[in-house]
């Protein structure tokens, strides 16, 4: 039916794009749905938060599998060994499942969220579930405390990120949505955060369908550099 059909092919065009979501993803149509402008004029700062320190402890991790989603890549990184905590996230631990970025056609647009009307280059999310409440991840995305996702910034300069270019270095392999690879290298998550730690955090959703209302957000105000090959299609 026009329904499955619909189901497998959400994108960004007129016909199934984010204005159309709701009518087969009703999360789509909520009152915590993301991404959103952030507006700094309005965004208030929270003693607590500074009070209780955002931490997080990754994994280095080598042979990860690396998907090309159709809408970007996507890396599957589920780490036992990871926590993330502090912060937003009251006394709960988060754990790593996987990461992943949109990007656009040009360096001009591409992230999700924007500051103050303007978009980045691209968007990295660190996508974590709340291993303290929950069984699994899954199960996670079905509670509004369920899942934490930083957002980095991409911001087109002339140094590259050597972290980013081991993951872009394997899509001549994953030019079709579909298909995935190996990483070879080590990869550690650690090294995709900004050196400044200040950010905006408030409660959303997950970006694209299901848009399940479960995500706590945390945006690093810094962006990290990397070149214009490094975010673009081509
Ligand atoms: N861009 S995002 O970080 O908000 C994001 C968007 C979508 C998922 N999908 C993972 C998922 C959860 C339940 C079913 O499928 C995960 C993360
Ligand atoms: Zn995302």
């Amino acid at each position: 039916t026009r329904a499955r059909v619909m189901a497998a092919e959400w994108g960004y065009s007129p016909t199934n794009g984010p204005d159309v979501w709701a009518r087969l993803f009703p999360q789509a149509g909520g009152a915590r749905q993301s991404p959103v402008d952030i507006c700094t004029s309005i965004a208030s700062s929270d003693s607590n938060l500074e009070m209780k320190k955002l931490t997080f402890a990754y994994e280095s991790q080598s042979d990860l599998r690396i998907l090309n989603t159709g809408h970007g890549w996507k890396v599957e990184a589920p780490q036992s060994g990871s926590r993330l905590e502090g912060g937003p996230l009251g006394e709960d631990i988060y754990q790593l499942e996987q990461f992943h970025c949109h990007w656009g056609e040009t360096s001009a647009e591409g992230s999700e969220h924007t500051v103050d009307g303007r978009a980045y280059a691209g968007e990295l999310h660190l996508v974590h579930w709340n291993t303290t409440k929950y069984q699994s991840f899954a199960e996670a995305a079905q509670h509004p405390d369920g899942l934490a996702v930083l957002g980095v910034f991409f911001d087109v300069g002339n140094e590259s990120n050597d972290e980013i270019e081991k993951i872009v270095s394997t899509l001549s392999e994953i030019k079709f949505k579909g298909q995935f690879t190996d990483i070879p290298d080590v990869i550690d998550p650690t090294t995709f955060l900004p050196s400044g730690l200040g950010y905006w955090t408030y409660l959303g959703s997950l970006t694209t369908p299901p848009c399940n209302e479960c995500v706590i957000w945390i945006v690093y105000k810094e962006p990290i550099t990397v070149t214009e090959e490094q975010v673009t299609y081509h």
